[in-house]
Parts: structure tokens; sequence; C-alpha cells
């Protein structure tokens, strides 16, 4: 009795805890979805003069001038600093059978933001100041103050409405992508191990234009504080989950928005994270459409905890205060908050086990998973009653352990789609051992072999390459002991030597196990040896690429003449930016606008590209 050993060639992680089968299905909780508040805001100029908006009489007399933006100022009050969208683990094979009230069944928590109605927090110190109020919880109708010149004083009372994007809860639809030829499977099928997802950052909140007014404090200067960060994105491992069933339901993930900024200096709320949760073994791409390509890996995230940063937040925009200059001591100008990142990513599971069992359908290969782990496979006397890979964990001792997979019936001609395909079989990539079981009582033992190890050569030659053992199985049957000594015999030939067991009767089983351990305890150390190289040691990395192109130089651009002639374009990620961040509402806005034109040479480059007087030019979205 033996194996033959070929090469070891494929790095896998273990990971039992994670992998228990059979688990029930928890009931589905309810997902929260964040309301939006939107309150009319109605801001009529009144030829007026300004009235003393003191909000305690008596108090001393502060004044608080500034001409607030339309959607400047709220005051979100965040409850949870994280919101965790938790996607826990789904009994696959519950829900095959159970496939009309799978949306029952399914599992999924969105513990997301409970939206602050903002109240009272307005920041200032009513007995000292007096003046529009920031972010007011009120429902008053809002005024602007007019002087005798016509220029506005004040803001009134006015609550802006968060308009604040998290995850939700509506965004529902079936992400799975549809190959042609997996449209004959159950959609369970399709999405266990398969799954694509939109991502978006938060964005930065919005800087504010305040002065600060004060008794005994004459020109107190700019006080408007920048806004709050956005929100990140991370993708975390959680171990208790096993498919990637849960993201059939829920596709978008967005972080939060960061808070506007506020008078006296203050920085707006930092956006709510966003955390997307997959099972251990997840290789996750960027989306490159429809065409059957398949983009860059990005990560694969193999253990339980591990954690990854994968958009970070927009940054806030900066209020007055942060562009006063010796030259310009009011600044009327605030920037926007910069946008969020956003992307759609493919998710793929390779399932993380040691021992993969493979075999032509009906072998016995559940039946054997049922002998030698604590799982519980469907078993049943006709082909393809495995629909889904099943996990199990032997324990040999206390410290010895294994996952073992039980993967669907393969059959020849797998790789033209004949039975279930042979898709499931990039699962056993991350397997150090094949153990092939035959079904010794089948008419041509050897030529079910034959045609198995086929098929997983033409799905892949690594495959085909991994250390595997042959069981021949059924030896309780007549059949199966009339076939066994010209099986052997000719398997010898080969060069292999394989086991004969009977898994109804749990008779041989030990053996093969055993001997499917040592040669993963074999690829264990070999592993060991050149652990290093398997775990990256930056997990960011995607975050820190979307950070280089957004800190791209703004002198850094193109100009192209349209068909026409007529108009000019300029483009260049710095200055897409910053167009994107410039809040157009304030007047000292355009002078910056036409100053950083100058300064980093775009006019200068369309002079000498010999643009007239007259003529249109586009930079981002501004014409
Ligand atoms: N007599 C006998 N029957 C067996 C043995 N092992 C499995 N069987 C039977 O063979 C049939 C198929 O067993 P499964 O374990 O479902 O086979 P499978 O390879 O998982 O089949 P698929 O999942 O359909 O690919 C069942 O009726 C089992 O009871 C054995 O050692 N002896
Ligand atoms: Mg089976």
């Amino acid at each position: 009795m033996g194996c033959t050993t070929i090469t070891f060639g494929v790095a896998l992680s273990f990971n039992p805890s994670s992998l228990a089968a059979n688990k029930p299905f928890p009931k589905r909780s309810n997902v929260p979805i964040n309301p939006k508040k939107k309150t009319s805001q109605n801001r009529k100029l009144k030829l007026k003069k300004a009235p003393a908006l003191s909000v305690h009489e008596g108090g001393e007399a502060t004044t608080y001038t500034c001409l607030p933006p339309k959607d400047d100022f709220y005051l979100p009050v965040q409850k949870n600093p994280i919101a965790e969208v938790k996607l826990s683990e789904s009994n696959l094979l519950e829900h095959l059978k159970n496939e009309k009230g799978s949306e029952e069944r399914l599992n999924f928590e969105a513990e997301s933001e409970e939206e602050s109605d903002g109240s009272g927090s307005s920041g200032f110190d009513y007995d000292r100041f007096e003046l529009y109020e920031v972010g007011s919880d009120s429902d008053e109708e809002s005024e602007d103050y007019v002087d005798e010149d016509g220029a506005i004083v004040g803001f009134g009372r006015g609550e802006d409405y968060l308009s604040y994007e998290n995850f939700n809860g509506d965004d529902v639809f079936d992400g799975c992508e549809v190959k042609e030829k997996e449209k004959g499977l159950p959609a369970v099928m399709r999405c266990f191990d398969r799954a694509k997802i939109f991502i978006k950052a938060g964005d930065g909140g919005n800087g504010v234009v305040a002065f600060r007014r004060e008794k005994f404090v004459p020109l107190g200067g700019p006080s408007g504080g920048d806004g709050g960060k956005g929100g990140n994105v991370y993708v975390e491992v959680d171990g208790s989950m096993n498919s990637l069933l849960p993201f059939r339901k829920s596709v978008h993930f967005r972080a939060g928005k960061g808070g506007n900024g506020h008078g006296r200096n203050m920085i707006g709320p930092r956006g709510e994270d966003v955390v997307v949760k997959v099972p251990p073994g997840t290789v996750i791409r960027e989306a490159v459409g429809n065409g059957g390509l398949q983009g860059n890996v990005l990560l694969e995230l193999l253990h339980p905890g591990q954690r990854a940063l994968l958009l970070p937040g927009g940054r806030g925009g900066r209020g007055n205060a942060s562009f006063k200059t010796g030259m310009n001591k009011a600044p009327k100008i605030a920037e926007n908050g910069e946008e969020g990142h956003e992307m759609w990513l493919e998710l793929e599971l390779k399932l993380v086990a040691d021992v993969g069992i493979v075999g032509a359908p009906n072998a016995g290969k559940s039946t054997y998973l049922s002998v030698i782990s604590a799982a519980k496979p469907e078993i049943a006397n006709y082909p393809f009653t495995t629909l889904l890979p099943n996990l199990g964990v032997v324990s040999f001792d206390y410290d010895a352990t294994m996952v073992v997979a039980d993967l669907p019936g393969l059959l020849e001609g797998a790789h033209r789609g004949f039975g279930l395909g042979h898709e499931f079989l990039r699962h056993t990539e991350r397997c150090s051992v094949l153990v092939h079981v035959v079904d010794g009582s089948s008419p041509q033992p050897e030529y079910e072999f034959d045609a198995v190890r086929l098929e997983l050569e033409m799905f892949s030659p690594e495959l085909a390459e991994k250390p595997f053992l042959v069981a021949f199985n059924k030896m309780d049957l007549p059949e199966a002991q009339a076939n066994w000594i010209s099986f052997r015999d000719k398997l010898l030939s080969q060069g292999i030597e394989p086991f004969c067991m009977s898994a109804v009767k749990r008779e041989g089983t030990h053996e093969v196990i055993c001997a499917a351990h040592r040669l993963v305890q074999e690829v264990r150390d070999a592993r060991r040896e050149g652990a290093s190289a398997i775990f990256p040691v930056n997990l960011n990395h995607v975050a820190d690429m979307v950070q280089k192109q957004r800190t791209a130089p703004i002198n850094e651009f193109e100009i192209s003449r349209d068909r026409t002639g007529e108009a000019w374009h300029v483009t260049g990620a710095g200055l897409e930016r910053f167009i994107q961040m410039t809040n157009w509402r304030y007047i000292d806005s355009d002078r910056r606008f036409q100053h950083v034109l100058e300064a980093c040479g775009v006019n200068k480059s369309l002079i000498k590209l010999g643009v007239k007087e007259g003529d249109t030019v586009i930079v981002g979205d501004v014409s």
C-alpha cells in the first residue's frame, strides 16, 4: 500500500475553525435602512434691517457674520463609530433544498449607522454668541438677514438635511455574474463561490465660511472649520462564513459621508466606516466588465481576522480659516469635501482545505467524508447527489487536524460542460493532497480512473501534479472484489499503489486518511520553509494605490481640441480633483480657480496652442 507523490506546488492555508459544515441557517435579520431626512430650507432674502440675533436676552453682543452655502451646516451625531455589515454563514445544502424560501433563510445583518437628528448640539455657547445656528434641530423656517446695504449678515435658523448615503438595504439584486455555461445551474450553485460587489468610500464633508464675532474681540477673523473625513471601506475575513451567498442579496457597500465643518474652527465629524465581511479563502479582483476577462488580483484573504483597507474616505474640504493669509485676512472661500473613490469588485471563494476528495459520480466520496469526519453530507445512490463542496474536519490527536473537502462528481467530458462541469475544481487549487475515490463495483474501474485523471489534467496541469492517493471503494461488494486485482495491477504498472476500502463498512478507511495526513504534513513542512513568501506584508496596497491617484500633481494635464474646433478640453486627475472640491458659491473660489490655471501653466499652454478670445475651454465639468 502506498501512494505516488509527484510535486508540491501549491500554497495553501489551514483553517479548521472556519470550516465546520452543516451549520443551521440563522434567521434573517432586518436591515436597518438609514432614513434620509430632508428639510426644506426656504432661504428668502428679506430687505429689512438685520435684527439683533441674540439667543439669550441680555447676553453679550457677539455676532457671527457669514454667508453659509446652502448645503453646509448639519450636525450628525454618530453613535456607532463603525458600521459593520456582517454576512454570516449559510448552510448551502439546506439552502439548495429550500431554494424557494431561500430569502427567509439567508442571514444578513447590517448594523448600519443610526442617523442622528443632530439634536441640539450646535456647539455654540449661546451665552456668548449670537447669530445663525449651525445645524440647529429646529424646524423653524430659515431666513437670511440683510443689512441696509443689502449685504447678508446673518442666516436664520435652519436645518440642513443630512444627505447620508450609507449601506442601503434596498440596494439588492442578484449580484452573481451569470456566465452562459452556468445558466442551467441553480442560482445557489452559481453564487456560492462568486460574487460581484460595489464599494464606495465616504465623501469628505464640506468646509464652511464663518467669522468670529465676539465682544471685545474686534475683527475676530475667519473661523470656518474643515469638513470631516469620509468613512473608509474595509474588507475583513470572518471565520464563521463559508460562502459568498450573502452577497447575492447585498451588493452595494457605501461608507458614510464626513460631516460639514462648523464655526469656531470646529471640524466636521468623520464618516462611518464600512466593513465587508468575507469567508476565508476569498480572492478579490477588480471587475472588468462582461467579456469573460478577469481583472487583476487585488487581495487574497486566507486567515480569519485579516483586515485590509480597500478604499480610504475622501478628504474633508477646508473651511475659510485654512485660507487665511497675510494678504487675505478675511477669506470668503471654503472647499467641498473630496468625493470618495468607488469601484466594482469580483469576489471568488477558493475553499481552504488540506485534502480534496475527487472521483466519478456515485463513487462513495460523500460516504467516505461522513466516515472520517463529523460532517453529514447528503448520500444517495444516484449520481450528482453532491452539488456543492462539503467540508469536514478530521481530527487525529488533540493537535493534529486537517480539513477535507468532498467535491461533486466528475464525469468524462466535464471540461466540455457535461455533468456539473468542473468549475468547482478550482476549490482544489488550494488543497495539498487529493484522494481519488474509485467505485470498485463499476464495470470498468480502470477506465473510470483514467477518465477522471484526464479531466483533472484538462482543468489544470498543476492540479494533476498534486500528490494524490487512490482509494478503491465498495470492497464489500463481490463485483468490486472481482475487479480489485486487475485494477491494482494496472495502477502498479503505472507506479501507483492503490488502497482498497469499504466506506460503508468503515474498513480500510483509516489507512487512507492516515496516508493522506502524512502527505499533508510533508507539504506543510515544505511550505513552512518558504512561509514568509506566502503572506503579503502590506494588505492595504489597494488603498495606497487609490491614495497615490488622488495626489496626482495639478500641473500634469493634457489639452485636446474637439472636432468642431470650438472647444478645448483640459484633462488631468489633479486638476479635476481641484475642480470637484471647489465650492463655486463663494466669490473667492473663482479668483482662486483663475490663479491655479495660471500657476499650473494651463493658460500658458492654451495660448501656445492658439486659443482665441471667445473659445470655450472645458476643464473637468466646468466650461
Ligand atoms: N456497498 C457499498 N456502497 C457504498 C459504499 N460507499 C458508498 N456506497 C453507496 O454508494 C452510493 C453513493 O454514495 P455517495 O457517497 O453519495 O457517492 P458520491 O461519490 O458522493 O456521489 P455524488 O455526490 O453523486 O458524486 C450510496 O448509496 C452509498 O451508500 C461502500 O463502501 N459500499
Ligand atoms: Mg457526494
